[in-house]
């Protein structure tokens, strides 16, 4: 286990820049995610710190040690892609066996087995240890590239979406199964995911990254209820949070040009009248669309609510965002 501290990290390839200057300091036994959309730099920074990749500037500091010049093994950190990558000619106990027989880490056969057959139990694969890792469903192989890298109990565990591939049952299994993980190991995790209930539930820190660049680092609450801006706000959160002109419903704070409603922002009962286009029933949350004048937005209700579409209600802001004309947050009183 071991704190890992990013400083001033670059990295461009050709003249794509890939991360600009982030540094970071992921505190021992933490479980830290990474947001932003595709292209932000996510799979990047852990790929740098997995060795695959060699930054242009900065350091990387894992326990205190720059490991710049240490080689991916000498890390000693696993990393789980998004895609699994398993030895399709060994079998589910040969590939989870095959990084503890590697020469660095050479533990006896018996050690082996007991780690292979405890990580098999966690993943629920007992029962597919003698199939041929071609034998198995894609979900299953992908628990196996997971097994690979705890088999191997290493200091830090860089993963890249490792559950996206999975149904959403499994997921649900699986990230209870790696908080449990974290929870009992206190191992250090940097996890890259798109998915919100991975990241709130899941991560001790969120770092949001933009266009390479780490724009906030702080608690999954910390991000949803206090982002410094439009853009980092509207990475938490489901549904989306509404951005509207600031002025939708009277008087906004002065240099405030959006202003952002989550579902708890909107106040319903009076206020200005929106019509309600569709009620969506997703099960574990109900959703209105709704039209204020010109602008759409999305809410939560009750799920045996009666509304129905084309009915009028009145909403008004409590509490809301404010952002000024480059998306940063301003703070403001309620209008
Ligand atoms: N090997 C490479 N060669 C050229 N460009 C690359 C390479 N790897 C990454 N990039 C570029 O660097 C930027 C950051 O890529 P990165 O894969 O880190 O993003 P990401 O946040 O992980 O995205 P995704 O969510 O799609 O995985 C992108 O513009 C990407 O095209």
């Amino acid at each position: 286990m071991a704190e890992v501290t990013l400083s001033g990290l670059s990295k461009s390839f050709g003249a794509a820049k890939a991360l600009s200057d982030v540094s970071l300091t992921i505190p021992d036994g933490a479980f830290v995610v990474l947001l932003g959309p595709t292209g932000a730099g996510k799979t990047t920074t852990l790929r740098l710190i997995a060795g695959l990749d060699r930054p242009d500037a900065g350091d990387i500091r894992i326990g205190g040690h720059s490991v710049l010049q240490d080689t991916p093994a000498q890390r000693d950190v696993a990393m789980v892609f998004q895609q699994y990558s398993l030895y399709p000619h060994l079998t589910v106990r040969e590939n989870l066996a095959f990084p503890l027989r590697s020469p660095m880490i050479a533990l006896p056969e018996a050690e082996i087995a007991k780690r292979v057959a405890e990580v098999a139990a966690v993943l629920h694969i007992p029962h597919k240890l003698d199939n041929k890792a071609t034998a198995l469903s894609g979900g299953e192989m992908q628990r196996v590239s997971i097994g690979r890298a705890l088999v191997r109990q290493p200091r830090i565990y860089l993963m890249d979406e490792p559950l996206s591939s999975l149904d959403a049952k499994l997921r649900a299994d699986l990230r209870i199964e790696l908080k449990r993980i974290h929870a009992e190991l206190g191992a250090t995790f940097l996890y890259v995911t798109h998915d919100q209930i991975e990241a709130m539930t899941m991560a001790t820190h969120v770092g949001v990254l933009d266009h390479g660049r780490l724009v906030q680092y702080g608690s999954p609450r910390e991000i949803y209820e206090n982002p410094v801006s439009a853009y980092v706000a509207s990475r938490l959160g489901q549904p989306r949070i509404n951005l509207l002109p600031a002025d939708a419903f009277g008087p906004a704070p002065p240099g405030a040009t959006q202003i952002g409603l989550r579902p708890e922002h909107i106040h319903v009962g009076e206020g200005r009248d929106a019509t309600i286009r569709r009620v969506e029933h997703l099960g574990d949350q109900t959703r209105l669309h709704l039209t204020l004048g010109p602008h759409e937005m999305i809410t939560l209700t009750d799920p045996h609510t009666e509304a129905r579409p084309g009915d009028t209600l009145q909403i008004r802001p409590h509490n809301p965002l404010w952002f000024d004309a480059s998306g940063n947050r301003i703070q403001g009183p309620t209008p």
